[in-house]
């Protein structure tokens, strides 16, 4: 049986609320209720994983911590969490609500001696995400520039950064299916696991994300899809695992 595809269903949070972005900009929001109702039926559907981002910590427009932290401890499943952890005070607060793994993104551009750091503590703790536009990096909530994916993927993979959550911007929100070649690109240039993210619009994305597996995808983010109701979470589920049969 081959390995299934891990799904990571998502809530997004900004100023109290579950959004969905279009590119990730900022403005583009639309608002889908209470965090903790959506991780709740998220939850109750099935899924092993929840994908929660403080996406006001992310862009600097303040933090949605004390949600943050209230979503991540009413969960029975494993939390990814992601959105402005750049530093100690950020990170000890992101790893004391119990999340499985943290996500970081901006610091691995701006600080990566600190990352190289806190990859060496905490391990399979840190994920690292790389947010592009064509093989640009983006950081500060996808909005400046960071560098070559490539060489810094290189340079991650020399620290022991031990996953990725690779995420092309141009497709995130927009339902337009993800980047399969940028994804098997990534997953030839690193032996490490490979979340995908971005643009799930459809149970054949799923699948196709899942025939990825033996190259290193290891699992898939899935957000507007599933606030658009382009399909459920069980059928989400239930399509990967057929593929593992
Ligand atoms: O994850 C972040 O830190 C982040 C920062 C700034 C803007 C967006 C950010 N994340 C967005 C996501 O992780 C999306 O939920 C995910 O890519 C799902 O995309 P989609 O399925 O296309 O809605």
């Amino acid at each position: 049986m081959a390995q299934k595809l891990e799904l990571l269903p998502a809530v997004d949070v900004r100023d109290g609320q579950a959004v969905r972005l279009v590119h990730g900009e900022s403005g583009t929001e639309t608002s889908y209720g209470s965090p903790l109702e959506a991780a709740l039926t998220w939850q109750r559907a099935g899924a092993e994983w929840l994908h929660l981002v403080d996406l006001d910590a992310a862009f600097g427009t303040g933090d949605n911590r004390e949600l943050i932290a209230e979503v991540a401890g009413a969960m029975d499943l494993k939390v990814e969490l992601s959105g402005g952890i750049r530093d100690d005070a950020s990170l000890a607060a992101a790893l004391a609500t119990g999340c499985t793994r943290v996500n970081l993104g901006t610091a691995a551009l701006e600080t990566p001696e600190w990352v190289a750091k806190v990859i060496a503590e905490h391990g399979d703790k840190i994920a690292v995400g790389l947010d592009v536009r064509g093989t640009t990096l983006r950081g500060r909530g996808w909005t400046r520039d960071g560098g070559d994916l490539y060489e810094t993927l290189a340079r991650l993979d020399s620290e022991g950064c031990a996953r990725y959550v690779v995420t092309d911007i141009a497709k995130d929100g927009t339902l337009q299916g993800p980047n399969l070649e940028l994804l098997r690109n990534v997953c030839a240039a690193t032996d490490k696991p490979v979340v995908a993210s971005g643009g799930v619009s459809s149970l054949d994305d799923l699948r196709a994300l899942a025939g990825l597996v033996p190259l290193g995808i290891e699992g898939a983010i899935v957000g507007k899809a599933l606030y658009a109701e382009a399909f459920t979470l069980e059928e989400a589920l239930e399509a990967v695992e057929a593929v593992s049969r």
